[in-house]
């Protein structure tokens, strides 16, 4: 399985600069690509594209040759820096965690979810805490292709640790390639097999800003 994006050219409005200029890339099953580059140079704004959350100006995402689903659970699926905005405030926790798929006890044990905190509001918990649903209920055997963008930043060193390990076991276990955007290079020589500087492969001149 291969996701592929070719010649992605994105602005926010026909004004404003250009953010992203021709940039391709290609990420095989398996395969866990880290992203870096200066903060606000448009690898949040990539990685919104990439899961169809925002469409290119032009260029296409492609997976296997076809482009995302718009319906059903899309196999491109993407965790955020900021959980709060990635939940339903009005569903209670196990409704968010069970959306999509039922994660089994032993991946809610290893990601340090506590029993009681099914019963509470997304309010209810820490950032870290609730993080740990995010990641927890999109890691079904259905999805493909998993966009990290700086999913740990919140976290304590141990946590950081312990939940990147879940992940990469379960990214090995179901054959997900992954996009990880992070500033912290150590993390990304640790856990990613290939690095990519955006600035090498966004197409930006001067002229374009
Ligand atoms: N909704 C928006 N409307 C207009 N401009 C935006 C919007 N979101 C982001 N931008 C701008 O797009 C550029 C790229 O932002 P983006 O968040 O993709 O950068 P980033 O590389 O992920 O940054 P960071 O490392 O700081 O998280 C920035 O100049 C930002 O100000």
């Amino acid at each position: 399985m291969q996701l592929k994006l070719e010649h992605i050219d994105f602005r926010y409005t026909d004004k404003s600069p250009w953010i992203l200029k021709d940039v391709s890339l290609t990420i095989e099953a398996g395969e866990r690509v880290g992203i870096v580059g200066p903060s606000g140079y448009g690898k949040s704004t990539l990685s919104k594209i990439i899961a169809g959350y925002m469409n290119p100006t032009s260029g296409s995402v492609m997976i296997d040759e076809k482009p995302l689903p718009k319906k059903g659970m899309c196999p491109v699926q993407m965790i955020y820096q900021h959980p709060e905005y990635a939940v339903n405030p009005r569903w209670k926790m196990k409704k968010i965690l069970n959306e999509c798929w039922t994660p089994g006890e032993e991946v809610l044990a290893r990601m340090g979810i506590e029993k009681d905190w099914l019963n509470r509001w997304p309010s209810e918990l820490s950032g870290g805490e609730l993080q740990r649903f995010c990641i927890a209920r999109i890691l079904s055997p259905d999805v493909k292709f998993l966009l990290c963008d700086e999913i740990t930043t919140m976290l304590d060193v141990i946590t950081q640790a312990q939940i990147w390990q879940v992940l990469l076991d379960t990214a090995k276990k179901n054959g997900y390639g992954m996009l990880i955007i992070t500033h912290n290079m150590a993390l990304a020589e640790k856990v990613c097999t290939r690095i990519v500087d955006l600035r090498d492969i966004n197409h930006i001149k001067q002229i374009d800003v």
